[in-house]
């Protein structure tokens, strides 16, 4: 019996316009399987709409993205796009597989992953809406990590968080993402550093291959 390697998440020649504007023209990207790709550049260069076209959420003009679409996926987003009349517990809940979802162990699985971030007691128990914005970070980020994804998408994922929390944030993200192949959308050298990421620099213009 053989087993197949997985082909590697590609952007093939991938243009992307929103009416007039022209974001990505002709970008060819490949994501190394299991490693992490940090996507820097200017604001609007399109890191984010890479980001969306690789979890499916746009497509492409013209090119394509292939072997991305079998994966399981997760992100966390600019914004933090929870369940805002549920608590952290939850949410994090709810992305849990069949088995971890159903089962009695669901809820501590759910309270460990949001421990790692600094959630615990009454903050994991109240509808997400009640939450600082730096805490519904945190409750997102441990969403992502808790999924069962093979490709994680990272949009300026540590913004907000103090400067007490963001290094043991960094740590569980970088344990949990261990062997997944992930894009790390950043504007801080450091993150890119932590992560040992590659590093992929958009810019503007046509034919763009990295
Ligand atoms: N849904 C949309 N409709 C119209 N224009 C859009 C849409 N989404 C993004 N854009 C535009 O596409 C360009 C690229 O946006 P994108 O969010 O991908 O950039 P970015 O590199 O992630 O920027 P930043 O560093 O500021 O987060 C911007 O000019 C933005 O205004």
């Amino acid at each position: 019996m053989s087993s197949k390697t997985p082909a590697p998440v590609t952007l093939h020649a991938v243009t992307k316009r929103y009416g007039d504007l022209v974001v990505l023209d002709g970008l060819g990207l490949v994501l190394e399987p299991g490693r992490v790709t940090a996507l820097t550049g200017p604001n609007g260069v399109g890191k984010t709409t890479v980001g969306r076209l690789l979890l499916g959420l746009e497509t492409p003009d013209a090119g394509s993205v292939t072997g991305a679409q079998d994966l399981r996926r997760s992100a966390v987003f600019q914004e933090d796009r929870l369940c805002a009349h549920l608590d952290a517990i939850a949410n994090v809940r709810l992305v849990l597989d069949r088995e971890r979802r159903s089962g009695s162990t669901a809820r501590a699985t759910a309270e460990d992953e949001l421990a790692r971030v600094g959630l615990e007691g009454e903050d994991a128990s109240k509808p997400v809406r009640d939450l600082s914005g730096g805490q519904r970070r945190r409750v997102a980020i441990a969403r992502a990590m808790a999924a069962p994804s093979d490709l994680v998408v990272l949009d300026e994922p540590f913004t907000g968080l103090d400067a007490e929390t963001k290094p043991a944030v960094m740590a569980y993200v970088r344990e949990r993402i261990a062997g997944r192949t992930a894009v790390l959308i950043t504007h801080d050298p450091a993150e890119v550093e932590f992560f040992k990421a590659r590093v992929v620099r958009l810019r503007r213009g046509p034919g763009l291959v990295v």
